[in-house]
């Protein structure tokens, strides 16, 4: 039986800033590559280590899933996880929750399994986009009963894999997935992808870079299609870079009071979306220094308003929406369309929060224009979507009597960001 997330049912008010924020933030591990990184060493030839993993509502999702299917995930005493990969089999429910990444990882590497595995997950991750994933891997000779949320895919332990087109418009994850379980499909695969752009290339580039990283031949050098050779999967030992998306709603601290707001381990080159941040806050006005002690943004008096495309980066969305409500003038969010389709419809749900707030946003077809104004408080909803919880935690900053309903939902990828942000602003001055 699938449990709904529990939302904490107290109302979080926002902190206001006092002051400048002055602080370093440690910041837990990226969830994109903790989970991609668990998929492949349960695929490994031979157990793996995955040092300073993001524990979080969608990471732990991942590794009880995979459990679940056979793949042994233990704790070291530093908190590693130790993974050993075993037979995969059935029968088995997965238990999505939100995760894109559960959602759109795990079908094919249920494929893989032998046995009946069922998928189901949260009421809004019914809605999530998905039939593209299940409709490819029953062109590469899969068997899928269902077509959505819930389904279920009855493995042979065997799959013929080759050539498929999907339309991965709708979430790189969709790609990303395909190709994370595919150096175990007996013909390796091509996939093609026909439709609109896809978004979150970043994303793919990571996948790509992972598996090449653990002996797996990619040929990516065709745009819109992605060839991976049948091979084993070296074992991974890993530190996980800091997940810089998550980063994002601290650095916007820094931007939004004339602070100044270090994260340490910022990486020099990562494939993370959330490095775009840096171009991002700068033509915002900020100051940044990437050096030994990490990324350093410091905020100007007044934030300038942006033009961006933030296709590749959609996830920055609601906190570059947060900012943008705070700057002087308009700005415009471009290329986000797909957005509709993350943990909550978020072009709809800024649109109606800011608004509520007193901003000025319209919704366009693929986008927001967003007016800065002075704004006033109220309650800011989160749909059970991290980033809109910590959106209104940024636009809090600044506006008083603000109140997330559900900040508690924050834990699908950063459990203590209640505390993580009050103790950011208890070195206010
Ligand atoms: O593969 C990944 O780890 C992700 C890909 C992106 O999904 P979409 O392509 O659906 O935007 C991103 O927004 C999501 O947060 C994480
Ligand atoms: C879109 C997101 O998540 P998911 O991996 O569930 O798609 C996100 O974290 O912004």
């Amino acid at each position: 039986m699938i449990r709904d997330h529990c939302p904490m049912t107290a109302p979080w008010l926002a902190p206001v800033a006092r002051g400048a924020v002055h602080a370093t933030v440690e910041v837990a591990g990226s969830k994109s590559i903790t989970n991609r990184a668990l998929v492949l060493s349960a695929l490994a030839s031979e157990p793996s280590v995955l040092r300073a993993p993001l524990r979080s509502r969608d990471t732990d999702l991942m590794a009880e899933a995979l459990r679940t299917v056979g793949v042994r995930i233990s704790e070291g005493e530093d908190g590693e996880w130790l993974i050993t990969p075993g037979l995969l089999r059935g029968p088995a429910t997965v238990d999505c929750g939100l995760a894109g990444t559960v959602l759109r990882f795990l079908p094919p590497l249920a494929c893989l399994a032998e046995g009946e595995i069922a998928f189901d997950g949260d009421p809004r991750a019914r809605e999530r986009p998905l039939g593209a994933v299940l409709e490819g891997l029953r062109a590469l000779g899969g068997t899928v009963k269902g077509d959505s949320l819930p389904f279920a895919v009855l493995g042979s332990g065997y799959l013929p894999g080759g050539e498929v087109t999907i339309d991965a418009s709708a979430s790189s994850q969709f790609i990303s997935g395909l190709l994370l379980s595919a150096p175990h499909f007996e013909n390796g695969l091509t996939v093609h992808h026909e439709g609109a752009a896809v978004p979150s290339l970043p994303h793919v580039a990571m996948t790509v870079e992972m598996l090449r990283e653990h002996g797996v031949e990619v040929d990516d050098s065709q745009p819109n299609s992605w060839s991976v050779s049948p091979s084993r999967i070296r074992p991974l030992d890993l530190t996980v870079e800091p997940d810089l998306s998550n980063a994002a709603p601290f650095l916007a601290a820094a931007a939004v009071t004339g602070g100044s707001v270090t994260v340490p381990r910022w990486p020099a080159a990562t494939t993370q979306a959330g490095d775009a941040m840096r171009g991002i806050l700068t033509r915002m006005g900020a100051e940044l220094v990437l050096d030994e002690a990490g990324l350093t943004v410091t905020g100007p008096q007044q934030l300038s308003p942006v033009d961006l495309d933030l296709h590749d980066v959609g996830e920055l969305a609601p906190t570059v929406a947060a900012l943008a409500a705070l700057a002087e003038g308009e700005s415009r969010l471009r290329g986000i369309a797909h957005l509709r389709g993350h943990e909550t419809d978020r072009l709809a749900a800024l649109r109606r929060e800011l608004g509520a707030l007193g901003s000025e946003v319209t919704e366009t077809e693929d986008g927001l224009l967003i007016r800065g104004r002075e704004l006033h408080g109220g309650k800011w909803h989160s749909y059970a979507d991290h980033r809109m919880a910590t959106a209104g935690a940024i636009l809090g900053l600044r506006v008083p009597e603000l109140t997330v309903d559900d900040i508690a939902t924050t834990s699908k990828t950063l459990p203590d960001f209640p505390d993580m942000w009050t103790n950011m602003l208890g070195t206010v001055r």
